[in-house]
């Protein structure tokens, strides 16, 4: 381990060779909110330089001060040693060879593929005028190139699916080969297989000579990627090193340290059957059977796509059922809606924060309060002061927003926060089936931790939870027991915690060994 220094890196590096990016000394404000303050970041060029932080460390902002989308309050900003602090325009970065990527994603929804990946430097003719008819076969190369086979240039943005979308901005970026490529949670929304592929690319674009600059939440990726880790803590630089494990890294984001990474499984689920499957065929689904009982933590692994979205949106009647019958409690019921599945006391966390639970406007409460409305209404009224213990309560158990006003909109909150606020609705419910669909994902790791905990609490409550995570390091270490699907049936029934990753992803891949 060799810590490089814990000085801020813009001094550290002052006189060395040039520094692809150097910010020093800015700060930057929303409001009453202090995003940045005297922020320092330096990379260099040829290397992949991790940003790690909490929810709301200050990660995204920085990166939009570097790539020109917003201006520093105070500060100085310098790409390849040219000072660019009054420049706040994304264009002019771009002509100095700095491409990012958003965690909003930023393709234009009604155009298609092609238009987006050509938008700025569309095939031209002899004449100089752009040439439509290029358009297809021109993006149809760019995505060849980067071995994209299963997107079609001539779909229309709004109808991929968001891990679609995301490989589309990621090959608008990396096409242009940048000399800083600033990808802000490229993989939140990626497979483990695209995962593998654009870790490829960043590398190839590194061994280039370019500087490539990420931030995640999944330590994995940082440790398997990262030749440097930044770290912020509250708007500001806490530490560049070039290793750093896991535990350092958490006490440095957050301030405290954990003694393991998964919280002990102690309770026992109970005798009764919650939530009976037969024969359930729904989308991928071909015959699911499964048993879920109160207090249990019931883990669904398997590679991606095997039809575990299907599972959860069927049981929370928001996708249709070919055939197959689900009790609850005993009794056979129809599930034909959302509404039928939350009046039976179903709750569904989903992971996409944006599409599936969120009225951005609004505040943190009224977000929160939605879906307890009806319970605490008592003749028509809203009982604010219920409301706002209820609400609290919550907030500070995932310690939303860091102790903010409740009173502020969900807009304003970083991407993390934002999850909390969507998983913190549904928890105050009565809900007594929760299906928890991959809600760590964009999550920094304390609030993982804090999360696993309250699964624990809330399984030791009686309630029933069903579990997927696109981490199935998660699924082994929290659940009772683990489904693995494959091809839309459960293949295996591993007994919980399962402790080992690999014997689920073992599982999931076993009938491929065999052929
Ligand atoms: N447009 C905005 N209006 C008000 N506050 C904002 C705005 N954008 C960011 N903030 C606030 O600035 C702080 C830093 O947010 P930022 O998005 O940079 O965090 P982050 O480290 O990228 O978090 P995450 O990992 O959750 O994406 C947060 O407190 C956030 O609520």
């Amino acid at each position: 381990m060799t810590e490089t220094s814990s000085m801020a890196p813009a001094q550290q590096e002052s006189g060395s060779q040039t520094l692809a990016v150097r910010a020093s000394g800015v700060d930057r404000a929303f409001g009453g909110v202090q995003a940045l303050r005297d922020a320092s970041f330096a990379a260099r060029p040829g290397e992949i330089h991790a940003l790690a932080g909490e929810n709301g460390a200050g990660k995204s902002t920085l990166i939009k001060v570097l790539c020109g989308l917003i201006k520093a309050d105070r500060g100085t900003v310098e790409i390849f040693g040219t000072e660019v602090s009054r420049v706040v325009e994304p264009a002019a970065r771009r002509r100095m060879g700095v491409a990012t990527a958003f965690q909003e994603l930023s393709l234009l929804p009604d155009l298609t593929v092609a238009e987006n990946l050509l938008l700025e430097n569309p095939p031209r003719g002899r004449l100089g005028l752009v040439k439509r008819r290029g358009l297809g076969p021109a993006a149809e190369e760019i995505l060849g190139r980067y071995g994209v086979d299963d997107i079609d240039p001539r779909a229309t943005a709004a109808d991929l699916s968001v891990a679609q979308r995301q490989v589309v901005e990621l090959v608008r970026v990396l096409a242009g080969e940048p000399r800083v490529v600033i990808l802000d949670e490229p993989t939140a929304a990626l497979a483990d297989r695209q995962v593998e592929w654009l870790a490829g690319h960043m590398r190839q674009l590194r061994d280039a000579g370019s500087c490539v600059i990420f931030t995640s939440h999944r330590w994995r990726e940082i440790e398997a990627l990262a030749d440097r880790v930044t770290v912020f803590r509250n708007g500001t630089h806490v530490a560049t090193r070039d290793t750093l494990s896991e535990a350092e890294a958490v006490t440095l984001m957050s301030g405290r340290s954990f003694a393991g990474a998964y919280p002990e499984l102690t309770t026992v689920p109970q005798r009764e059957s919650a939530l009976r499957v037969k024969g359930l065929h729904s989308g991928r689904l071909h015959g699911v059977d499964l048993d879920l009982r109160r207090g249990e933590i019931l883990g669904v692994g398997g590679l991606a796509g095997q039809g575990q979205r299907d599972l959860f949106l069927t049981l929370f009647g928001a996708q249709k059922a070919r055939q197959g019958t689900i009790t609850l409690d005993g009794k056979a019921v129809a599930i034909r809606s959302t509404k039928d599945a939350i009046r039976a006391g179903i709750a569904y966390v989903p992971e996409d924060r944006k599409a599936e639970g969120l009225f951005l406007p609004l505040s943190i409460r009224d977000n929160i309060a939605a879906a307890t409305l009806s319970r605490r209404n008592t003749a028509g009224f809203v009982r604010r002061g219920a409301e706002r213990t209820a609400v609290g309560s919550i907030v500070d158990q995932l310690s939303i927003g860091k102790g903010r006003s409740t009173n502020r909109a969900v807009d304003t909150l970083s991407g993390g926060n934002q999850q909390k606020v969507v998983m913190a609705r549904w928890l105050l419910t009565d809900a007594r089936i929760l299906l928890l669909f991959d809600v760590t994902r964009g999550v920094d790791a304390a609030t993982k931790h804090d999360i696993y905990e309250l699964v624990g609490k809330l399984a030791a409550q009686g309630r029933a939870i069903l579990y997927y995570s696109s981490e199935t390091e998660e699924i082994a270490h929290l659940c009772h027991r683990v489904l693995v699907l494959r091809e839309g049936r459960v293949a295996a029934e591993l007994a919980g915690p399962v402790g080992d990753a690999e014997r689920i992803v073992a599982a999931s891949i076993k009938e491929n060994h065999d052929a």
